[in-house]
């Protein structure tokens, strides 16, 4: 459904995204997951047109993907990182906006759906500026469906959102994605990509370097990590893949300070890049 091949983006003499390929199927549910400067935002930008390629092509069920793209642009939704909501304007009068931007003919039903979908009905007629930061993500995921979309490109989506709003954003995704739909996230939070996304890229200074299942990433590696202090007192890991052999390991070892735990997606991303996500 979305195929890049060969893209890098340059700015001056830095390379934000270096060289990436990659293959989305439709319904899958990809997570972009790298640090902060990791070239996420870069790469969700010109998955949407936003920005040109210095080098490479994105196809969009195999047509080019460019600014002007319109029958290209008419198949996704997007959820940016900062907001794109008018605050000044209720959360009905931002969906109308965005729903005459479409030329949806029927619109004020496709509101009314969409509002009870994202559970805004008792926000319809607040001004935006006045809703949590949760419920404005959610308005903003709203005005992305509004034209229903079969791809939606979300740029950390739950950002300084508590974990209670979290999980209203997280189920809403869930659920989209039992739709069929095709869904490409970034985050920088383990926990989301883990809970969240069938597939898992993972990203570092520009370049995609694994791209699998959450669970077998963590298989690969080995589904238990032995943590345990070296003697110049450094935190080192070490990876297996059952308790037991973790316990054998550090059983001849005199005074060792250690713990056991299952191995996540943070462990995975370390042994790739020595750094952490979040
Ligand atoms: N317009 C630009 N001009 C110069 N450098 C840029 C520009 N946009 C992004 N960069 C740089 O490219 C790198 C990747 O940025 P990008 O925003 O894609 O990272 P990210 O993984 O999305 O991180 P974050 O979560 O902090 O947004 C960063 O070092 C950033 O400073």
């Amino acid at each position: 459904m979305i195929k890049i091949d060969s893209v890098s983006k340059r700015f001056g003499d830095f390379y934000a995204v270096n060289n990436v390929s990659l293959d989305i199927e439709k319904g899958e549910f990809l997570g972009l997951l790298g640090p902060n400067g990791a070239g996420k935002t870069t790469l969700i930008k010109m998955f949407i047109g936003l920005l040109k390629p210095t080098t490479g092509i994105i196809y969009i069920d195999n047509k080019k993907m460019s600014r002007n793209n319109m029958e290209v642009k008419k198949k996704i939704g997007i959820v940016p990182q900062h907001t794109n909501l008018d605050k000044e304007l209720t959360v009905y009068e931002n969906l109308i906006f965005a729903a005459k931007l479409f030329k949806i003919k029927d619109y004020k039903k496709r509101i009314e759906d969409i509002i009870s979908f994202m559970e805004l009905e008792g926000y319809k007629h607040k001004k935006s500026m006045n809703l949590s930061g949760g419920t404005q993500r959610r308005v903003m995921i709203a005005k992305a469906l509004i034209h229903n979309p079969e791809i939606i490109f979300l740029d950390e989506p739950t950002v300084g959102i508590d974990l209670n709003g979290r999980r209203k954003i997280w189920d809403i995704l869930k659920t989209m994605q039992t739709m069929g739909k095709t869904i490409l996230l970034t985050t920088h939070y383990i926990e989301e990509a883990d809970y969240l996304c069938n597939q898992v890229c993972l990203i570092n200074e520009g370049k995609i370097f694994k791209k699998s299942t959450p669970k077998i990433l963590k298989e690969e590696l080995g589904i238990y990590t032995l943590e345990y202090f070296d003697k110049e007192m450094k935190t080192k890991y070490l990876y297996f893949k059952d308790k037991d052999s973790g316990e054998n390991y550090v059983r001849g070892i005199e005074n060792i300070s250690y713990t056991i735990r299952k191995t996540t997606l943070e462990d995975v991303f370390y042994n790739f890049t020595n750094r952490k996500v979040e």
